[in-house]
């Protein structure tokens, strides 16, 4: 298999390693080369993806590929589409479910989770010295494709300081130009929440 399925089988299982993929929980996408993205089917378990767990859809959701003719897209494809559309630069997507992006996602307020100035930002492409990043937060709706319209709605608006975005009591999904950069991002990104909340658990105070 020399397509993009390898990085994703490789992230999946480093993220299900780390206990941010449990259960069936997250999926991960990748522009194609040969057009489309390729995402995880729906329900698999990521410990374990094949490059039978995976289709390859264009930006409006058809199938281009389908190596397993029983599987079916990602239950959150539509906000790997939302995400794509937004931004021409994302080359890949994952969504994980940490514990942590649960516990920070409750310290959210108006929609905003101001994250603390850690020398971490820099990797999330925050150079300045304290800078003032807020993270978006979306209501956890029972039909994704409202959430994924949320999405594309705000963050054409505004786009976010940092690549990523959390839905309330759900998970963190965070992209970059390549599979790769996707996941420093993501590794970033939760080292960031472990901070929050190991922070808050140590009594110190301006951590958020
Ligand atoms: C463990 S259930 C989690 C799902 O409801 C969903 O949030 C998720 O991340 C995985 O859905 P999937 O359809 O397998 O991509
Ligand atoms: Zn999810």
């Amino acid at each position: 298999m020399a397509d993009e399925r390898k990085a994703l089988i490789a992230a999946a299982c480093h993220f299900y390693q780390r206990g941010w993929m449990v259960g069936t929980a997250g999926n991960l996408s990748a522009r194609s080369a040969n057009g489309g993205f390729w995402i995880t089917a729906s329900g698999r378990h990521k410990g374990e993806l094949d490059e039978l767990d995976f289709i390859r859809l264009d930006l409006d959701g058809m199938v281009l590929e389908a190596p397993d003719v029983a599987a079916r897209p990602s239950a959150e494809t539509s906000i790997h589409q939302a995400i794509y559309r937004c931004f021409p630069e994302a080359g890949a997507i994952y969504h994980v479910h940490s514990v942590e992006a649960n516990v920070v996602s409750h310290w959210a307020a108006d929609g905003r989770l101001r994250l603390p100035a850690l020398e971490m930002l820099k990797g999330l492409g925050r150079w300045e010295a304290e800078p003032a990043v807020d993270l978006p937060v979306f209501e956890n709706l029972p039909h994704v494709p409202d959430i994924a319209r949320r999405i594309e709605a705000q963050l054409q608006e505004a786009p976010p300081a940092v690549p990523a975005l959390l839905i309330h009591l759900h998970g963190a999904t965070v992209w970059g130009p390549s599979p790769r950069a996707a996941l420093h991002h993501t590794e970033l990104l939760e080292y960031i929440f472990r901070f929050m909340v190991t922070a808050r658990m140590a009594g110190l105070g301006g951590t958020q």
